[in-house]
């Protein structure tokens, strides 16, 4: 089996005394799409911002390929190669959609992310690109932080609830960048709500309850799964 690239050991994260990730471990492998599903307030977007050194782990071990990055500043964690789409999106709303593609834009010769690429993927920001961030609609601002993730050329890439208040439209888009990323290799962390969508693209899945990962599995065994389904996602 392959090295994983992300491996995450018992963390355990709190908000001042307020302890919400309860010594999680999970890995994903290069070029994986590995699913995160929960409930509401599990601890999900706390696990991303751990991985990102936003809200750094209070204990376990967060690796990065050969990096310890349990306690690393976030913009080193963002210069060794992983991207972040943090949820609800956060595009600024004075930069143009031009500038979010080019502040963070990485010019590597091994890039496969140019702004030039995102522009053929997502041609209605091509459309807009003098606009700012914020006459941009839901799902273009969601495309629109994709990229500029993107154009930073990370090897992984973290999205937390890309399809959360998308028109069904938008949702296939989504999953166009989706499959994008996994044709070229870049692995994907994808936290979502919507189970149809973990299923087409994810490898794995992982299910978080009260800051623990209590189940593992492959989308074949969560579709089959009604126990698992209802219990830990109530549907
Ligand atoms: N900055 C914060 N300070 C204190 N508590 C927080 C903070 N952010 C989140 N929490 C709490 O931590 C718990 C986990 O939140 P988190 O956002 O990680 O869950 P989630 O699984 O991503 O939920 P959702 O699906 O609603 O986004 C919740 O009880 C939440 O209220």
């Amino acid at each position: 089996m392959q090295e994983a690239m992300l491996a995450i050991e018992n963390i355990h994260t709190n908000y001042g005394a307020s302890q919400v990730l309860h010594g999680i471990s999970l890995k994903v492998k290069p070029g994986e799409i590995v699913g995160i599903m929960g409930r509401n307030g599990v601890g999900k977007t706390t696990l991303m911002r751990s991985i990102m050194g936003l809200t750094p782990a209070k204990s376990g071990r967060i690796s990065f390929r050969d990096a310890d990055i349990t306690h690393m500043p976030s913009h080193k964690i963002a210069r060794l190669g992983i991207g972040y789409v943090p949820q609800g999106r956060r595009v600024f709303p004075s930069l143009t959609v031009r500038e979010h593609l080019q502040v963070t834009a990485r010019e590597a010769p091994a890039n496969q992310w140019t702004f030039a690429k995102m522009i053929e993927l997502f041609p209605n920001l091509g459309q807009r690109l003098d606009q700012s961030g914020a006459k941009l609609s839901g799902g273009e601002q969601q495309m629109l932080a994709a990229g500029r993730a993107l154009v930073a050329n990370p090897s992984l890439l973290l999205m937390d609830e890309p399809t959360e208040g998308l028109a069904p439209l938008m949702v296939r888009e989504l999953g166009r960048l989706v499959g994008a990323l996994k044709e070229t290799g870049t692995a994907v962390l994808l936290v979502e709500q919507q189970l149809a969508f973990v299923l087409k693209y994810a490898d794995r899945v992982y299910i978080v309850s009260k800051g623990q990962v209590v189940h593992h599995c492959l989308p074949s065994e969560l579709a089959a799964d009604s126990e698992i389904k209802a219990r830990f996602l109530g549907v």
